[in-house]
């Protein structure tokens, strides 16, 4: 069963993804020494930043010296283009790591001197991409959910049906993306099915109808919907009630 975590408050709501992030990466340390973590960009970036750099309580349970940061789906622009997820996240959480002089996670970014070279470069990008992720499963992946119910730069439609297909490659190149930049790259479903756990978040009312595709209707040709079919019991979503307002949903909120 996937869970629904549901908060009125988005500094609530963020407190309490940066303590399930805290949870998954004690149980990740105490395993292996490290936390493999993958995340998206997007709305997403904020909550991290809200919850990681500015609670007080979350931040200081934070190893991040031993964080190893992976990105879900990253944009084929330059690293400091205002579209790169790599971007967006140095300029929420990195740089302020950075400044309180903190050691910073390892983070692993796409190979920016093959970007917007071409098709045969922009497949080399999701190769070297591939390689770089770890050999063991994830320990987290941390997820957004578009309005057409995406996730990652995995996009519902026939136009996009090769990236929901594939079975072998742990990372493909996306393109002709229905949103820009048009180039991306995207980890596929079988790496998600891999973690050993995997929250979204969403926020908004201008989630309420795409979450009703997806809980309701149960709507399996959207990639969200397919990411909870295949990974039913270790799949949180953690909500605000504008998102989830009227679709009477069973919600609950998260407890260690
Ligand atoms: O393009 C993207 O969109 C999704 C969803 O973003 P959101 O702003 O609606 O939360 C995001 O998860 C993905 O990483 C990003 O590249």
């Amino acid at each position: 069963m996937v869970s629904i975590h549901e908060y009125s408050n988005s500094n609530e709501l963020a407190t309490s993804v940066g303590t399930f992030i805290v949870e998954e990466q004690n149980k990740a340390l105490k395993s292996h020494g490290k936390f493999n973590v993958a995340i998206s960009g997007g709305s997403l970036i904020k909550v991290l930043r809200e919850a990681l750099v500015n609670d007080a309580t979350v931040s200081s349970q934070v190893e991040w010296s031993k964080w190893h940061i992976y990105f879900s789906d990253e944009r084929l622009v330059p690293l400091e283009h205002e579209d790169s997820n790599y971007g967006s996240f140095k300029d929420a959480v990195l740089e302020e790591l950075t400044r309180k002089q903190v050691i910073g996670p390892v983070v692993y970014t796409i190979n920016e001197s093959l970007v917007q070279e071409g098709k045969s470069e922009n497949e080399k990008v999701a190769k070297e991409y591939e390689s770089l992720l770890p050999d063991e499963p994830f320990d987290l992946i941390l997820l957004g959910c578009g309005p057409d119910g995406h996730t990652c730069s995995l996009f519902p439609g026939e136009a996009h049906k090769y990236l929901l297909e594939e079975k072998t490659r742990q990372v493909m190149w996306c393109h002709d993306s229905p949103k820009p930049p048009s180039d991306r790259i995207t980890i596929t479903l079988p790496v998600l099915s891999a973690s050993k756990a995997v929250a979204f978040v969403a926020e908004g009312s201008g989630k309420v109808s795409i979450l009703d595709e997806i809980f309701n209707k149960q709507n399996q040709e959207l990639p969200c919907t397919i990411v909870n079919s295949e990974n039913d019991g270790k799949t949180r979503w953690f909500v605000n009630s504008d998102a989830v307002k009227g679709l009477g949903l069973k919600t609950g909120k998260y407890s260690t």
